[in-house]
């Protein structure tokens, strides 16, 4: 049986006769594949790719909504995240999609032409000689196919070829661009469920982008209280407020000033920005016997005061992707506990989507999600 690496090779794409990079001016054609790709050269364009028939297992979804991730913009703009993730050719981006099923390959009868999925980026190898994957924590899985991490192209595209399994169903209340949130979405609910937030927990949240946006949202409807959010930015607090209007917004992101806005230490703070300056901070606000979780992430070495970790018998801990969180994350969303919806402030038309990139890169034009929608 060939492996997932194998069936998605993205040579494939990249060799096939009808791929093509678009240049200015150039006129794509009626209902191409056309899709954002990002090289080595710290480049981006759109591009025409072939729109492939679904193999057995596979389904063919065309996507509706994606949003573009923080990381979409690194491996952009900086070629790689850590060292194991390296732009080294045309790679193509996105992996917050939601869909509608256009066409079923042999053996799937799960899903119909019509129905409407969100994509689960993240695709296991799920063999019995795989521990992760046996034990289910799939995410561990060194050999996992995630689309838009380098080499496999992602999800940002017209016609995506998914396997069957990996897609869930949005019930008729989910839009596609929340269908797409849930993408981020997993990842906060999966840091939230291995954090071990209780109600009543006091919480501080590092960051207000749209992880901590989401971890803001999560957190209140498992009933964390209070809840303080930080940012360098003014309108991302202001925005934080809109969104669950008691979390406490300190001036500054200093360990004392949270104390005091918190009234209290946190036992608990979920970091979104993996910057060194702000996880320092969370550690100095967590109380004894508390948790720093680390969901953001950013250099491969930093420095954090560890005796004071040690004596305070403060657990840090790290959050990579996600594994069983999709399904959960759709009836939060169906159920009407997280609203997603004011998180996208800026939509873009796929043959647009270059500006869409340029959009979620500038911070002086505030967005908080940027989609593309088709
Ligand atoms: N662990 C995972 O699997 C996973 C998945 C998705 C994203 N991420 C990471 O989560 C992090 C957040 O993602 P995002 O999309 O919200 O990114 P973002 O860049 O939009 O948001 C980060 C926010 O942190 C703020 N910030 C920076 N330094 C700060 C400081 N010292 N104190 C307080 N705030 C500060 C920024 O102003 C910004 O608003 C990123 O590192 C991203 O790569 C991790
Ligand atoms: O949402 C998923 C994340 O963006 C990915 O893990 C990315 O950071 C690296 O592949
Ligand atoms: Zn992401
Ligand atoms: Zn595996």
């Amino acid at each position: 049986m060939a492996s997932q690496a194998e069936v998605y090779d993205p040579r494939k794409i990249l060799d096939h006769p009808d791929f093509k990079i678009l240049k200015e001016g150039d006129k794509p054609d009626a209902d191409a594949n056309l899709a954002v790709f990002y090289n080595a050269n710290k480049e981006i364009h759109l591009v025409q790719k072939p729109r492939l028939k679904p193999g057995p297992g596979q389904v063919l979804v065309h996507v509706r909504a994606t949003g573009i991730c923080g990381s979409d913009v690194h491996f952009w703009k900086h070629g790689c995240i850590g060292e194991s993730m390296v732009v080294r050719d045309e790679c193509g981006s996105g992996h917050e999609s939601a869909g509608e099923v256009v066409e079923v390959g042999e053996g799937v009868n799960e899903w119909k032409v019509g129905d409407r999925v969100a994509i689960e980026a993240g695709v296991p190898c799920l063999q019995a000689s795989c521990d992760h994957c046996r034990t289910g924590r799939y995410n561990g899985c060194p050999d996992v196919v995630f689309f838009s991490t380098p080499p496999f192209h992602g999800t940002l595209t017209r016609w995506h070829v998914h396997p069957a399994q990996w897609l869930h169903r949005l019930p008729e209340n989910v839009s596609f661009e929340e269908g797409a949130l849930c993408e981020p979405l997993a990842v906060v609910l999966a840091g939230i469920e291995r954090s071990g937030l209780r109600l009543g927990d006091p919480v501080l949240i590092c960051g207000a982008g749209p992880i901590g946006l989401v971890s803001l949202l999560a957190a209140r409807a498992a009933g964390a209280e209070p809840i303080v959010i930080t940012d360098l930015v003014q309108s991302r607090l202001d925005f934080a407020k809109t969104l669950v209007p008691g979390v406490r917004t300190p001036p500054k992101e200093q360990a004392a000033i949270i104390r005091e806005k918190a009234g209290l230490l946190v036992n608990l703070v979920l970091e979104c920005t993996g910057f060194e300056g702000s996880i320092q901070t969370g550690i100095y606000a967590t109380k004894f016997g508390g948790k720093v979780f680390i969901i953001g992430v950013g250099k491969n070495e930093m420095n954090f005061p560890f005796m004071h970790l040690s004596a305070n018998e403060i657990d840090l801990a790290f959050q990579y992707r996600y594994c069983n969180q999709y399904p959960k994350a759709v009836r939060l969303v169906a159920g009407g506990l997280i609203n997603l919806k004011p998180l996208v402030t800026h939509r873009f038309s796929l043959e647009d989507a270059v500006s869409a990139f340029h959009t979620a890169a500038d911070p002086r034009l505030g967005s908080i999600k940027v989609q593309i929608l088709d």
